[in-house]
């Protein structure tokens, strides 16, 4: 389980998921009248849907991307479905109005490539780590990037044996 990309663990339970992003949500409730949200799957999906509800949006995109395959290992990028023109041209073109939702950014590799298709759009995770934050427009915690992040959809219940015995 330990390699040297992620050495450290950074559980997220569903209550701590749901409170940073409605503190997402808080962050990007100002002026600006968003038009559509992308999200990217799968991570994306899940925030998405909270942000979406929250700030009343019912146009959703999705992009979908696939890098990492065995967990934790990272293979090509690949682009499964890209983001289509219709969203891509709202609010005057290159995604201008738009807010793109992540879980996170790791490499910044998957987000550097959404940005290529929306480089006006405003990029928005619930995490970063150092690589990927420069690419990021908004996000709530910053973990290091020896950190694996687990999310809640990848994680169960399970007996923790006592601490003395
Ligand atoms: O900044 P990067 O190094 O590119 O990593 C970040 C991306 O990696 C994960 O997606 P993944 O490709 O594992 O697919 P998934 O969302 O379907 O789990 C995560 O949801 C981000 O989209
Ligand atoms: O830290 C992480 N956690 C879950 N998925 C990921 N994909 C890239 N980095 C991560
Ligand atoms: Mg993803």
């Amino acid at each position: 389980m330990v390699d040297a990309r992620s050495d450290k663990a950074f559980p997220v339970s569903w209550d701590q998921f749901h409170r940073d992003a409605r503190a997402l949500t808080w962050r990007l409730s100002g002026d600006q009248k968003w038009q559509a949200i992308v999200c990217v799957t799968r991570g994306g999906l899940v925030p998405a849907a909270i942000v979406a509800r929250e700030l009343g949006i019912r146009m959703i995109e999705t992009i979908c991307v696939a890098s990492y395959q065995n967990y934790k290992e990272q293979g090509e990028l690949k682009v499964l479905k890209p983001v289509s023109q219709e969203i891509v041209d709202l609010g005057g073109g290159e995604g201008a109005g738009v807010l793109v939702i992540d879980d996170l950014v790791d490499t910044g590799r998957t987000a550097r490539l959404v940005r290529e298709m929306l480089p006006k759009a405003h990029y928005a995770t619930l995490y970063s780590k150092p690589m990927g934050r420069p690419l990021v427009d908004t996000f709530i915690t910053e973990v290091s990037q020896d950190t694996w992040i687990y999310f809640p959809w990848d994680m169960g219940l399970t007996f923790q044996p006592p601490i003395v015995g």
